[in-house]
């Protein structure tokens, strides 16, 4: 049986002046997946993110329905509280804040944390979901680069989301912190989190999702299983130019 769709984008639009970022896009996300989205530099993934968040742009027009609810003219706080929660492309952490009062702020903005006994409880486990160890009362401006990505995870997953949308994790990271965040995000899938993953390491998309699209040009040209979206020549083209670069 096909699992209930959590999060759909019917024909959303965006221009940027003249510049049509994001085109008539229509995707549709089902409880329990991870889903890809790929496609060329500037090809409209992180703002067609944005308009599925509500941070900081309205679709010109189509409508974005998270689990049952019209949300495209909604606030990103609110969206947050429904239980869509995502990540930034830079490792958007406060840097003088220790990595346990990083993901208390998360907490706070996802709508968690009444008392601050269960604030705690809630904060431990999302850290310890991320496999952050060490000292959380230490300034997040020491930790590593895979280490500020799980703490931006952690920030995440702390309200309990049932959606992390995630925009290129794997971003910088070397071959063997790419395993670990594969590793990583398959432990957080398992326990019941539906993904969305922007991602140029197409690895991990290969690695984790289920289904994803490819944009070009603002456009979703290919939509399936990784194996054969992968190895479209209409994806080639996206990525190397007509002719696959030959
Ligand atoms: N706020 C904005 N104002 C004007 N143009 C914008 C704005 N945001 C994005 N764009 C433009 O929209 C297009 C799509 O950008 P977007 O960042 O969504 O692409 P992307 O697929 O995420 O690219 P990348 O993989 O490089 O991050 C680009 O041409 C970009 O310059």
């Amino acid at each position: 049986m096909t699992a209930p769709v959590l999060l759909a984008a019917e024909e959303v639009t965006k221009s940027f002046g003249s510049l049509l970022a994001v085109d008539r896009v229509s995707i549709e996300v089902r409880r329990g997946e991870v889903f890809g989205l790929a496609g060329p530099n500037g090809a409209g993934k992180s703002t067609l993110f944005n308009l599925l968040t509500g941070i900081p742009i309205r679709p010109d027009s189509g409508k974005v329905i998270f689990d049952g609810q019209e949300v495209q003219n909604r606030s990103p706080r609110w969206i947050a509280k429904a239980g869509l929660k995502r990540t930034f492309q830079t490792e958007a952490v406060f840097e003088s804040l220790s990595v346990r009062d990083n993901v208390r702020v998360g907490s706070a903005y996802g709508g968690a944390g009444r008392t601050a006994r269960w604030d705690r409880a809630r904060c431990a486990e999302a850290l310890e979901r991320v496999e952050l160890g060490g000292d959380w009362d230490r300034p997040a401006d020491g930790l590593s680069l895979i280490d500020r990505k799980r703490l931006m995870i952690a920030c995440a997953l702390v309200s309990g989301p049932s959606l992390l949308l995630l925009d290129e994790p794997a971003a910088g990271l070397d071959p063997a912190d790419q395993e670990a965040l594969i590793r990583l995000l398959a432990g957080i899938h398992a326990t019941g989190t539906t993904m969305v993953i922007i991602e140029h390491v197409l690895s991990v998309l290969e690695a984790l999702a289920g289904r994803m699209a490819v944009l070009d040009s603002g456009k979703v040209i290919v939509t399936g299983a990784p194996a054969e979206v992968l190895t479209d020549p209409r994806v080639v083209e996206a990525y190397l130019g007509p002719g696959g670069g030959r």
